[in-house]
């Protein structure tokens, strides 16, 4: 296992962030730690990068234990923090050489891991980091942190405040890293990202709720799933939400994600009580359960 965490728990002046948090990740996977703000990502990366202590629990990391010798998991993992990390007043090289300096190597030995990525942000080399756009920092981030050749990467929240375009690109910078053999951690709360990883945990407030294959996660939710659309969209929330068999209402996108108490619902009353709301235009059809509807309804 390249990481294996065993009933972890932190708390802050009494205030939980994680209980009894366990999982592990097969060397070379990609796997993502998918929760809102607050779940508890965050104080899990820095246990796992070793520059914060648990209450409870062990963990390795690369067979390294987080706390007898974090020295050498230091030397072994790369870690890209969810806010900007660089030193804003350096040039986009004087970061990366930075970087490699205090691991004791230099941007050449290693060049053929980051390649792809430096030769985009090459053309602004001399830029300062604090000038570039959300995505070319990512990028250097990214860079940075593998400017040691790390055997696992841990990234928290990557692309978050980037644009989506980019963070398609950067997924794919992701996809061709792990190709190389690196085993990766990312946290992120968008959903879209999470079909991409080979695994997912679903964590809320400092708790596993699931972890799975994004496929396998969403056969885990067992109710039928609506896709409802109307005329108003405001409307049809508020009338759904005071429907007396509704289970579940959540806006998603164009539609909203309904779901019925009742075994036998028919979708016909439920279009006439939607037309008895004035509502027009109204269509209600099966649809498959995202990776969303699963964590809403283990969040519930
Ligand atoms: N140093 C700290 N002192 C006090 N409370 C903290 C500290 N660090 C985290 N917390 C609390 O622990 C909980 C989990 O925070 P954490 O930052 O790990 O969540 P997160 O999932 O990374 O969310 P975010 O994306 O907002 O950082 C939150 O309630 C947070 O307020």
């Amino acid at each position: 296992m390249s990481i294996s965490v065993n009933n972890i728990s932190k708390s802050f002046k009494g205030k939980t962030a994680l209980k009894n948090i366990s999982f592990e990740v097969k060397k070379g996977e990609l796997f993502g730690l998918i929760g809102p703000d607050g779940a508890g990502k965050t104080t899990l990366f820095r246990i796992l990068t070793t520059l914060l202590i648990p209450n409870h629990g062990e963990a390795t990391v690369v067979d390294f234990d987080i706390i007898k010798d974090y020295k050498s998991i230091r030397n072994n993992v790369g870690y890209m923090p969810g806010r900007f990390s660089l030193y804003q007043d350096l040039t986009v090289k004087e970061n990366l050489e930075f970087f490699a300096t205090i691991f004791g190597t230099t941007i050449e030995k290693n060049y053929d891991l980051i390649k792809d990525i430096y030769v985009q942000i090459e053309p602004f080399k001399d830029r300062r980091a604090g000038k570039l756009s959300g995505g070319m920092k990512q990028k250097l981030a990214l860079c940075c942190a593998l400017i040691h050749k790390p055997k696992v990467l841990f990234l928290d929240e990557p692309t978050t405040g980037v644009d989506p375009v980019s963070r398609k690109e950067f997924w794919e910078m992701l996809k061709r890293l792990q190709n190389k053999g690196i085993t990766m951690l990312v946290s992120t709360p968008y959903m879209d990202e999470a079909a991409i990883c080979d695994r997912i945990a679903l964590i809320q407030d400092g708790e596993m709720l699931e972890i799975d294959t994004p496929k396998k996660i969403v056969k885990h939710y067992s109710k039928t799933i609506y896709n409802v659309k109307a005329n108003n969209m405001y409307q049809l929330i508020k009338s759904l939400k005071s429907y007396q068999h509704n289970y579940s209402v959540y806006p998603f996108g164009e539609f909203v994600h309904y779901t019925d108490t009742r075994t036998d619902f028919s979708p016909i009353d439920l279009q006439h009580y939607l037309t008895s709301k004035n509502l027009k235009n109204i269509s209600i059809e099966i649809t498959q359960a995202t990776i969303e509807d699963t964590f809403m309804e283990l969040a519930k």
